[in-house]
């Protein structure tokens, strides 16, 4: 199937400055993809050119095979701003309802509201709506028109723990009925848990495109070990396998990805010296961090 969105080799000037330089990037249907990157990295300014809010000035970009800001491109695609502001003075039923007829949409608004968790507040008037909840109605415009790529950027800032965890669950049910899905966001935890690929800016360069393991294997950054010995046997265990001793039991080792099944035989014939051995991967922040550095390609 084809990409919803390919973005070739694209450039943009603010100024004499260059703010994206050649920035190929494609996401496919029901694909959802994290776009990371520092502040000032071009994550909206890519973003306002998907929209064909700013011109780029080299490259291509399409949306399922349209032109950014044409008709085609626009019924296709759904935008979901940081801070979404709506007229005070309306309710939420009345503002998506507005927004179905203009998009021609013959959407239950009603079951919308719902999905959203607005149930509650739908003939309330948006002038009194907390950020989570303006956020929420922001969702229920991105779920209206059925789009084929959604663009959101940092979906879940000023959001509760609860209602991260529904708007991710939203996210998912958009991608699995075949919705792209890109995410600019610097929760790097959040995003981690629930995309399926990672891409990184840097000063408007792409520096990292793939999957997290993917990510993990290019980057070959370690693994830490915990290992935590018998009482009285810490020092055996230090002399044994080396590491960083972290309290009285316990002692901390990193290996390379090559190494980590020799290490835990090595471990493991130590026998009853050893009570638990805990492991952790590199995280997309050591990732980010990683890619993120002046040279880390
Ligand atoms: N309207 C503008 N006029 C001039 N320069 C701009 C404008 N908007 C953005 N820039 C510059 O373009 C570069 C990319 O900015 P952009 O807003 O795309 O970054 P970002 O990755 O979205 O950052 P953040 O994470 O802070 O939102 C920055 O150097 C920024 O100063």
């Amino acid at each position: 199937m084809d990409d919803s969105l390919t973005i070739k080799s694209v450039c943009k000037f603010r100024g004499d400055t260059q703010v994206l330089r050649d920035v190929v990037l494609s996401i496919a249907p029901g694909e959802r993809l994290a776009l990371l990157g520092h502040n000032g990295a071009g994550k909206s300014t890519l973003i306002k050119s998907i929209l064909g809010l700013t011109p780029v000035h080299g490259g291509k970009i399409s949306i399922c095979g349209a032109v950014p800001g044409s008709a085609a491109a626009r019924a296709a695609t759904a935008f979901l701003p940081e801070s979404v502001s709506f007229h005070p003075a309306i309710t939420g039923r009345e503002q998506l309802t507005l927004f179905a007829r203009l998009s021609g949409a013959g959407a239950d608004v009603v079951g919308l509201l719902d999905r959203v968790g607005l149930s509650d507040a739908l003939d309330r008037r948006i002038g009194t709506y907390s950020k989570g909840m303006r956020q929420r109605l922001g969702l229920a415009q991105v779920l209206l028109g059925k789009p084929k790529l959604a663009l959101l950027d940092e979906p879940t800032s000023g959001l509760d723990p609860i209602s991260r965890q529904d708007l991710y669950a939203i996210i998912d049910e958009l991608a699995a009925q075949g919705t792209a899905v890109l995410i600019a966001s610097h929760a790097l935890t959040e995003v981690e848990a629930r995309t399926d690929r990672i891409a990184i800016l840097r000063k408007g360069v792409k520096v990292a495109d793939n999957t997290l393991a993917s990510l993990s294997q290019q980057a070959d950054l370690p693994t830490r070990m915990r290992i935590t010995a018998k009482s009285d046997q810490i020092e055996q265990l230090a002399a044994h396998v080396g590491g960083k001793r972290i309290n009285g039991a316990a002692l901390e080792i990193t290996c390379s990805a090559d190494q980590k099944m020799e290490q835990l035989r090595r471990i493991a014939a130590l026998g009853d010296a050893v009570v638990d051995i805990s492991m952790t991967p590199p995280r997309l922040e050591d990732l980010y961090r990683h890619f993120s550095k002046e040279d880390g390609q």
